[in-house]
């Protein structure tokens, strides 16, 4: 079937075949080694200000479990790091593994997390996400890593609580009064770099902003997630699990971190 997927017939070894911008030179995720990697003292710290009011709904795709926010106007807002302008929040999503040992789609010094949580923000002065998707400083993602551990983050129980109710492609549920700058780590130290999409389109379109430090979930909060199908309600049984893209040619790309 043409819809791509993470399985052998669909994967990302094959989005190129559809998405022709899979093969281009500003591809995500990359490895980050922390060798390559370039202090700038002219990056300014980020925030975010965010409106819980602003959560509508959760909903599994058959890809993976996805939370969206109302971006009709500047309700929810990214500003600052590497960016000009306020970005709006649109949605967040999530990629893990089939184990605790892998799941995040970017990679640091050789290190990979269970997952990695990511928040798709755009840029509103290209009028709608269609036509930022369209412009390199079009779309910005915050990507925060979530490492398995023994202090679990309990800000991460609120999604997981409504993982019983969208355990199928295809189902949605209400997803109110939600504030996912809680999920922020402590420290606000962050990479940047100019990519794309973990998915297809690919469209080269983004600025990422790499969370330094990760967050702590638990083995049974991990379990919890890859409790998610792929497949609809009255299908075969196919997990939600490794939906994420291996890593890219860096191609020449400079990452910046704000921290020393
Ligand atoms: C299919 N791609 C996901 C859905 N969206 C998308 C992207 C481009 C065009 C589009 O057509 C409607 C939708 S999205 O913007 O919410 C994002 S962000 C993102 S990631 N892993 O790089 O952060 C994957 C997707
Ligand atoms: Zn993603």
């Amino acid at each position: 079937q043409s819809v791509w997927g993470y399985d052998s017939d669909n994967g990302p070894e094959r989005w190129h075949e559809n998405y022709p911008m899979a093969k281009g030179d500003k591809q995500s995720p990359i490895e980050i080694n922390s060798k390559d990697v370039r202090h700038d003292s002219s990056l300014s710290s980020w925030h975010a200000s965010y409106d819980p009011g602003a959560a509508k709904t959760i909903l599994n795709n058959g890809r993976t479990c996805r939370v969206v926010f109302d971006d009709t106007f500047d309700r929810s807002v990214l500003r600052g790091g590497p960016l000009t302008g306020a970005y709006r929040l649109r949605q967040l999503h999530l990629h893990w593994g089939s184990s605790d040992d892998h799941g995040s789609e970017h990679v640091i010094d050789g290190v990979k997390y269970a997952a990695e949580l990511h928040m798709v923000h755009w840029n509103p002065k290209h009028g709608n996400f269609a036509g930022a998707l369209k412009q390199p400083d079009g779309v910005a993602v915050v990507g925060v890593f979530l490492k398995v551990g023994k202090t679990p983050k309990p800000e991460m129980k609120r999604i997981l609580e409504e993982i019983d109710n969208i355990k199928t492609k295809g189902k949605e549920a209400p997803f109110h009064h939600f504030d996912p700058s809680i999920l922020f780590p402590k420290s606000r130290d962050y990479w940047t770099y100019h990519g794309s999409f973990t998915t297809p389109p690919c469209e080269e379109c983004i600025t990422w902003i790499l969370l330094r430090e990760p967050i702590e979930v638990s083995s049974d909060q991990m379990a919890k997630l890859r409790s998610l199908s792929k497949n609809g309600e009255n299908e075969p049984v196919n997990p939600l699990v490794d939906n994420w893209r291996p890593t890219q040619p860096v191609k020449g790309r400079i990452v910046r971190a704000s921290f020393k």
